[in-house]
């Protein structure tokens, strides 16, 4: 009922009209089907009667309540059709906000996450009939209550027949609640179906299943799963089943005994024909409308576990977020960025990626951040851009710790390309544009990022308004270094960050774009270091660009293992200076 009201609630604000005309014609509708009973049992009575003029009368009630029944039926799908189309909309709005919730990240890393996160979009479209099903149930209720009172007219002891409907209606709503327990509980097991899929049918992932012959690996795989899934599931229907069955047994009894009871009735004189055939009409009525209340309360409860599912999750996104950070993000950077024992462990980790990290990044600073595949480079710029938070030590920015900084001030002064960098499929104007909002629709803006990010062919090519990609639309697709390009131009968008970050921004990369991007690296490093004391970091492995520093950074095993200029590095003979002279010597080769 708490599921009910809310989502009435929801319904009138967002179409009471709607609601209003759809509940009306459906209550409408309830009084037609009782309707139907009586005048069947009033018209047989009239014809054993010989009466003609009530035959037609009630000939006619039946024709028109029968009608009736169907029309206001369609006409109020159309009101709740629209209602739902609402509702959906506004709990895809409501999913997505909270999944954006989170000012870090660190809950996306969370499998548990993931799981709530499928389920609640799978509730969405549970939802959204949710009115619908709910004036339903209203109108059936209306429809057994007269039902009742018609039945109880003809004899009380008839009125134990509505009571034995409850029956089966109650089993049935225990066994779905059971059966959507077995559905929760094994949503692990369809999350691994739909990625197999996934990974068996995207385009990205085709090529190298195909090449390596995959294909039969990942169906092995799919059905093995699909085999557990369909093993808990199978035992769950079977309870369901039974429980349903057990149900209809109880009415079914119920319904005979109410045939023989009426027909004891009329042959000892105490009720007419059109009694019997009013009570079998009635009786088989209720018997569907039993059926229709057991898949409408399923309906309901899955939608009410929907909604559960939601508010809780909406308390908790809440609760995680904490008091609102409203520091601002201190103007000058004098002293730059300061990380004093950072420890980050990833959630739900065996350990540590990150240890003690002490460094001291002074504004202005352009650094390269080297380290061998998982010493925690990427980690580290994701604790620095704030999409994680340290779980041990603190950033300090121009001495205010970042832990009291709003977030969304400090993203915006932040700029960064991430290794695994989106491609953003818009119009290449809103693929770039979207770097800095403010400017999202400024072709100026967008022109002057991309000319900067070296990406100006790709303009030439696709022109502002062409689309990119091919996920929805006939747009252009693009190399995998024209999409970091386009990366690069997006990042680019901001053009006074304090912190600016490169992940790998060359990886994909011809040995002249590369050299393009490094150029355009070093002259933003430098206005921003100029402009505004911006700290700039670029991850890279390769060490020609690595020199080009003004610190450098070696990360190993998630622990800062040296920092410090090229030369005094290269002299300490230590990490740097192996990796330095190992790249040296495969170039001398
Ligand atoms: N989301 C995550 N959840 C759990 N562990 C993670 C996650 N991302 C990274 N790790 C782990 O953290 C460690 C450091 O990863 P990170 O990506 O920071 O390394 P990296 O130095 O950037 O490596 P590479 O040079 O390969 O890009 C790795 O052991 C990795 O498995």
């Amino acid at each position: 009922m708490f599921c009910l009201g809310r989502l009435f609630a929801i319904g009138w604000r967002l179409d009471r009209r709607r609601l209003l005309v759809g509940g009306g014609l459906l209550l409408l509708g309830s009084v037609a089907t009782p309707l139907v009973a009586v005048g069947a049992g009033r018209l047989v009575d009239a014809v054993t009667a010989g009466a003609v003029g009530d035959a037609t009368t009630w000939a006619v009630v039946v024709a028109v309540a029968l009608t009736g029944e169907l029309m206001l039926g369609h006409f109020a799908h159309l009101s709740y059709f629209e209602l739902a189309e609402l509702t959906e909309e506004r709990f895809n709005r409501d999913l997505l906000r909270l999944v954006n919730g989170p000012e870090e990240l660190a809950h996306s890393d969370d499998p548990a996450f993931a799981d709530r996160v499928d389920l609640l979009r799978q509730d969405v479209m549970q939802l959204r009939s949710t009115v619908q099903f709910g004036l339903q149930l209203g109108a059936l209720v209306v429809q057994v209550l007269l039902t009742a009172v018609v039945l109880g007219a003809v004899s009380p002891w008839l009125l134990a027949l509505p009571f034995a409907a409850v029956v089966p209606v109650v089993l049935g709503r225990r066994a779905e609640a059971g059966l959507q327990a077995v559905r929760e509980a094994q949503s692990p097991t369809t999350r691994g179906i739909r990625y197999l899929r996934r990974l068996a049918a995207s385009p990205a992932s085709q090529k190298e299943v195909r090449l390596a012959g995959g294909a039969g690996f990942l169906l092995d795989r799919q059905a093995a799963l699909l085999d557990a899934y369909g093993t808990a599931m199978a035992a769950a229907d079977r309870r369901h089943a039974l429980l349903r069955a057990a149900g209809q047994l109880v009415f079914g009894l119920g319904y005979v005994a109410a045939v023989l009871w009426v027909y004891e009735l009329a042959r000892t004189g105490r009720a007419s024909a059109g009694a019997v055939v009013l009570t079998v009409t009635l009786a088989t009525q209720l018997g569907s409308q039993m059926s229709s209340g057991v898949e409408l309360l399923g309906s309901v409860h899955r939608a009410a576990a929907g909604l559960r599912r939601f508010v809780t999750f909406d308390d908790e996104v809440t609760r995680a977020a904490g008091p609102a950070r409203t520091g601002e993000v201190p103007a000058t950077t004098g002293d730059g960025l300061r990380l004093e024992g950072v420890t980050f462990r990833y959630p739900g980790a065996d350990g540590d990626t990150l240890h003690e990290v002490d460094l001291h990044l002074p504004a202005g600073t352009s650094v390269a951040l080297v380290g061998e595949n998982g010493a925690g480079k990427s980690t580290l710029l994701k604790l620095l851009t704030g999409l994680y938070r340290p779980t041990g030590g603190r950033i300090l920015v121009e001495g205010v710790d970042l832990r009291d900084v709003a977030p969304a001030a400090w993203r915006s002064r932040t700029a960064a390309l991430f290794q695994d960098f989106a491609r953003v499929e818009l119009s290449l104007q809103h693929s770039v544009g979207i770097g800095r909002l403010t400017d999202v629709d400024e072709p100026g803006a967008v022109t002057a990022a991309v000319a900067r990010a070296g990406a100006t062919a790709t303009v030439e090519r696709v022109g502002l308004d062409g689309v990119l990609g091919l996920g929805y639309a006939d747009g252009e697709d693009l190399s995998g270094g024209q999409w970091q390009s386009v990366g690069f131009a997006r990042t680019l968008m901001r053009t006074d960050p304090l912190l600016l970050t490169l992940d790998e921004p060359a990886a994909a990369l011809d040995a002249l774009a590369e050299q393009r991007l490094v150029d355009a690296y070093q002259a933003t490093a430098a206005e921003v270091a100029a402009t505004v004391g911006g700290v700039t970091i670029f991850v890279t492995h390769r060490m020609s660009t690595v020199r080009l520093a003004d610190r450098i950074v070696v990360l190993d095993g998630g622990r800062v293992v040296e920092q410090g200029a090229h030369a005094d590095l290269l002299a300490a003979g230590g990490r740097y200076s192996a990796l330095w002279t190992l790249q040296a010597r495969a170039y001398a080769d």
